[in-house]
């Protein structure tokens, strides 16, 4: 069985494209099974915002505490996870939208419960759950909940719970959608970038912000031997008469002396 998990980012799920949903039909074609995994931090700022609570992040990650945690999980749960099911039905794909946290889909650890609370990062995934919904070719829509041992909700990064999915279920290709291109290095899209680049474009602040944890997650799910991880654009295609688009992620540099 060869499948795809792909990351969508809140910044890019209400301008998914014709082509996008186009190019997920052809990977279909092509014999791939499909699995999702959903972000949703601007909708969940803009729910803040609503209730006057002013957004925290320490290093990307939400500080959360137990009043935020619902709200962030009310969101990402019962909207954003709606409008990308309800994206992928009207475009012919059957998805079917899961809480990490249902049949210990998603277990996680507290990443630093003093710092930032209810945030945590995944100890294990469920994949015999999520093969079984493959093989009935229905698409996971995954929600990033994990349940820690404590029996709390955690808030997980969603680019995080991609990579910990990925890995888990050994995944054959691995796209984190954004609302970039892919990466961009002095105004252009780079096709491919490795390990080493990363690490010095991340020192010289040519990847900040939002990126970091993407080519963090990247760079770990390429380490569990995963060849196809990409950064890909969801306001246009990035799979085309078997072609990947967007930006490759390709390993370390060998160094010869
Ligand atoms: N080198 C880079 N190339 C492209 N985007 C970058 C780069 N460095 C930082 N970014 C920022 O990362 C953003 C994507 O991250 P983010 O907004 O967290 O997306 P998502 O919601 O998809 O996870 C881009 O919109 C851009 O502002
Ligand atoms: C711990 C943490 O920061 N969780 C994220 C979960 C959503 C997410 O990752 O959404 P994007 O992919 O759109 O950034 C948050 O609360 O915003």
């Amino acid at each position: 069985m060869k499948t795809v998990l792909i990351k969508c980012g809140g910044s890019t799920i209400e301008e998914l494209s014709k082509d996008f949903f186009s190019s997920l039909h052809e990977l279909r074609h092509q014999g791939y099974k499909i699995i999702i995994v959903h972000g949703g931090g601007p909708d969940i700022n803009q729910m803040l915002k609503l209730l006057n609570v002013e957004p925290e992040f320490v290093n990307g990650l939400r500080k959360t505490s137990k009043a935020t945690l619902k709200v962030v999980e009310t969101v990402l749960s019962g909207q954003t996870n709606r409008k990308l099911v309800e994206k992928l039905t009207e475009h012919g794909l059957k998805a079917i939208g899961l809480n990490g946290s249902d049949a210990d889909l998603l277990k996680g650890s507290y990443i630093d419960k003093d710092q930032l609370g209810y945030v945590g990062d995944v100890t294990s995934v469920n994949s015999e759950f999520l093969e079984l919904i493959l093989k009935r070719d229905l698409i996971p829509v995954i929600t990033p909940i994990a349940l820690a041992e404590d029996g709390a909700k955690l808030n997980v990064n969603a680019d995080y719970a991609a990579a910990a999915i990925a890995r888990a279920l050994k995944v054959d290709q691995c796209l984190f959608v954004t609302d970039v291109e892919g990466i961009m290095i002095n105004g252009s899209v780079k096709k491919s970038i490795s390990v080493t680049e990363i690490e010095s474009y991340i020192n010289h602040g040519q990847i900040y912000g939002g990126m970091v944890p993407k080519v963090v997650s990247a760079i770990t799910a390429l380490e569990k031997g995963i060849e196809g991880v990409r950064i890909v654009a969801g306001k246009k295609g990035f799979y085309e008469n078997q072609l990947w688009l967007g930006t490759k992620i390709i390993g370390r540099e060998r160094i010869v002396e």
